[in-house]
């Protein structure tokens, strides 16, 4: 059986404007795992999530999803769900409507479409709201629509840039724990961009720490604690002793780019 799902072998990226967005990038995603990566603004986080997703095509070395080429995830039945952190709503549809788009956009029947949404809201606890419009939701309920919407296509692999980088911090908490529950419940692979150590510690597996300029790989950390975490998790000592190690590899990250703009 394959467990591996994406693979990176000296995966690398120079945009055509001469950027080197990433050096060359080692980098295996297991089944089950629920991967952040975290590191400096620019240092290459979104590209290398990009890649991943397919959005970018790789100047050198090869990207493989489940053993093979990414022409094959669509035809071997396999799914990738991305959740960005603008929630991107059709202002004029309401929650079922907008949940429902990817099965649409898949020729879906309506039927068996309208029938999967519920379970998809169910999962993000927005069951009540399947008939507001946008306009009537809170931040935090839009970005539950986004993550339904990415749900009910049942995705193998979840990609998700910053999602909860814009909300206030008790929605993002609470988000968190929600995530944290959905993703040990189905054993569902995901690879999450965050700016916060402290989302980090509380959701991953694994943190991939990112150095800047070229944009690499500095550092791996795993995280032993097992799904779901929760408050108690995060008040911890154990969750404390996480968020140190990861200041203090951030912090080495940190000084590494000060050295580099120095010598630039
Ligand atoms: N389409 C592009 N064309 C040119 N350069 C790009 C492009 N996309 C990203 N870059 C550059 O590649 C580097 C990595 O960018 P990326 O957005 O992946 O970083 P990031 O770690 O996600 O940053 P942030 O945390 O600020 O979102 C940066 O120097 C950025 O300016």
């Amino acid at each position: 059986m394959v467990t591996e799902t994406v693979t990176l072998q000296a995966v690398e990226k120079v945009f055509p404007n001469g950027v080197r967005g990433l050096a060359p990038v080692d980098l295996n995603i297991r089944q089950g795992e629920l991967v952040t990566l975290i590191g400096p603004s620019g240092c290459g986080k979104s590209t290398l999530l990009k890649l991943i997703a397919s959005l970018h095509a790789p100047t050198a070395g090869s990207v493989s999803w489940w053993g093979g080429d990414f022409s094959r995830v669509g035809s071997e039945g396999r799914r990738l769900s991305f959740v960005f952190q603008d929630p991107t709503l059709m202002p004029w549809s309401n929650v079922t409507t907008n949940v429902r788009l990817p099965l649409d956009l898949d020729g879906v029947p309506r039927a068996e479409a309208e029938a999967r949404v519920l379970p998809a809201l169910e999962q993000v606890g927005l069951s009540h709201a399947a008939t507001r419009f946008p306009a009537q939701l809170s931040g935090g309920m839009r970005m539950r629509v986004s993550i339904a919407r990415a749900l009910v296509t049942k995705p193998d692999l979840l990609l998700m840039d910053e999602p909860f980088g814009a909300l206030d911090e008790f929605t993002r908490n609470r988000l968190d724990e929600d995530m944290a529950r959905l993703c040990a419940r189905d054993g569902l692979t995901t690879i999450f961009v965050t700016h916060s150590l402290y989302e980090a510690a509380f959701l991953s597996s694994r943190v991939i720490v990112m150095a800047a300029s070229p944009g690499r790989i500095y550092a791996e950390y795993a995280i032993d604690p097992g799904m779901p975490r929760d408050e108690n998790f995060r008040l911890s000592n154990e969750f404390a002793a996480i968020c140190r190690d990861l200041n203090a590899l951030l912090s080495e990250v940190s000084h590494l780019d000060h050295r580099t703009e120095q010598a630039q």
